[in-house]
């Protein structure tokens, strides 16, 4: 096995597997650690974690099992991968994870780089910016988990783990694999052990790739996940496609009954259920509902959506939790970080009751609340199918006949939700529209 990937988040971890499958690399997606003795076949597998808000020591303690059952299928590089937009604020679990997984690795130096040019997010002189913005002054800044004010990412690093950062800038980055590898390694002598790599640009993420595909322990983006998949697979011809077409037939979805759920308050997400909602009928999720009775008001949002009216050119029914900055800040206000956790149990509720009911497609936004359905939905592995956007490929139950397209919060274009209906529907709302 070539890489073995520890993700801290359900949506993370659909995005990178979609990238390495895009790239040549065969992978299957593992939700939560497999048991000891599991094995799985191709060149990478991906493990994915709901611990990008828990604190640190129990993200550390299920990193660490991710990392012994990796390393028990003889993977050969391990990669942390956390969101492009970093999503870690001071009290953060990403700099004390990897303070953990270099001492279980005995390495003494990684890197650290969350780039994905093609979805805007770009890293320069060690600064983090998403499209033209600077993270701190992106939508990032009133996510409800983890709001970003600080783009630095020496800064954030040094602030959540026990090594020193540096950074390997652009200008380097244009000399080459070669050019980056020495002064990685002229930082290590000086005794950084992160070392954060800028990219503007997906040639970058090649040269980076390629510089870094040795190293035993690398962090970051799915970016990272693509150049290192290139240059990996840059040796078999044809490799690209062949997997293409597998992922298309292994993945793709499945036919049946749909619902998008959608629990994430970021800027894009809320363009994309403004869009779908004058399209198919839509559920207005209540916080106060759910802090009363998760479960039960779960159960109602099921109700609710097996009782809409489905078949040929009919779009699947929405969910919708998603709010605007400004009410989100309200809630929070009121309620803290009991709200977001409520609404998740509610949605939960909601999944086991919409599969009981004979949904078969499930199309969720956001990362938390994406690994609140799979949870509920007890599946224990991906197959990777096509990409429907850059980052959110569709996925298919390895154990059961269930297809969904989990989505992070910044991704895909506005009109994302219709671009998961079957072609009938979305012909249906293109001759009417
Ligand atoms: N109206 C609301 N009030 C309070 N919390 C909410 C509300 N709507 C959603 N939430 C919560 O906000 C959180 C959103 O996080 P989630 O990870 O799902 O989305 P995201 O952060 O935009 O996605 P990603 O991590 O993929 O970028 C979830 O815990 C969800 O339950
Ligand atoms: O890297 C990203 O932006 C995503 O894969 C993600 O982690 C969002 O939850």
């Amino acid at each position: 096995m070539q890489i073995g990937v520890i993700a801290d988040d359900f949506t993370g971890a659909t995005d990178i597997a979609g990238f390495l499958v895009a790239n040549g690399l065969a992978t299957t997606q593992m939700i939560g650690v497999p048991a000891a003795g599991t094995q799985v076949e191709g060149d990478a597998v991906v493990v994915s974690l709901k611990s990008r808000s828990n604190p640190a020591e129990e993200a550390i303690a299920d990193s660490l099992a991710a990392l012994e059952w990796l390393q028990s299928i003889g993977c050969r590089q391990i990669f942390q991968k956390y969101c492009s937009t970093f999503d870690s604020t001071a009290k953060g679990n990403i700099g004390p994870v990897a303070d953990a997984l270099m001492a279980a690795l005995g390495t003494d130096i990684t890197v650290i780089c969350p780039a994905l040019p093609v979805n805007g997010r770009s890293i320069y002189k060690g600064y983090l910016f998403v499209g033209d913005e600077l993270l701190e002054e992106s939508g990032m800044k009133n996510h409800p988990i983890t709001p970003m004010t600080d783009s630095n990412l020496m800064r954030l690093m040094d602030g959540q783990s026990k090594g020193r950062s540096g950074v390997v800038t652009v200008s380097t980055i244009e000399q080459g694999a070669e050019a980056v590898k020495a002064r990685i390694e002229r930082l290590r002598g000086e005794g950084v052990s992160y070392v954060v790599l800028d990219a503007v640009t997906d040639a970058h993420l090649d040269v980076l790739g390629a510089a870094v595909a040795d190293m035993a322990f690398v962090t970051g983006g799915s970016g990272l996940g693509a150049g290192i998949a290139r240059a990996v697979a840059s040796d078999a011809p044809g490799r690209i496609e062949e997997l293409g077409r597998a992922a298309a037939e292994a993945g793709a979805p499945l036919p049946g009954r749909g619902v998008v759920i959608s629990g994430s308050c970021s800027v894009m997400t809320n363009k994309q259920v403004a869009a779908y909602r004058k399209l198919a009928p839509a559920f207005d999720v209540d916080v106060e509902r759910c802090l009363a009775d998760a479960e039960g008001y779960g159960a109602e949002m099921a109700a609710w959506a097996l009782e809409q009216p489905h078949g040929a050119g009919i779009p699947a029914p929405l969910i919708t939790a998603t709010a605007s900055p400004e009410v989100l800040k309200a809630v929070q206000a009121k309620h803290g970080s009991a709200a977001s956790e409520a609404v998740e149990q509610a949605f939960a509720a909601a999944t086991r009751s919409l599969a009981e009911g004979g949904i078969t497609r499930f199309v969720v936004a956001g990362g938390e609340t994406s690994g609140s359905v799979t949870q509920a939905l007890a599946v224990k592995g991906f197959a990777i199918g096509p990409q429907i956007a850059p980052g959110v490929p569709w996925v298919r139950a390895t154990d059961r006949p269930l297809s969904l397209a989990l989505k992070s919060g910044n991704f895909g274009a506005e009109g994302f939700f219709l671009d998961c209906q079957p072609e009938d529907v979305r012909a249906a709302l293109e001759v009417r529209a």
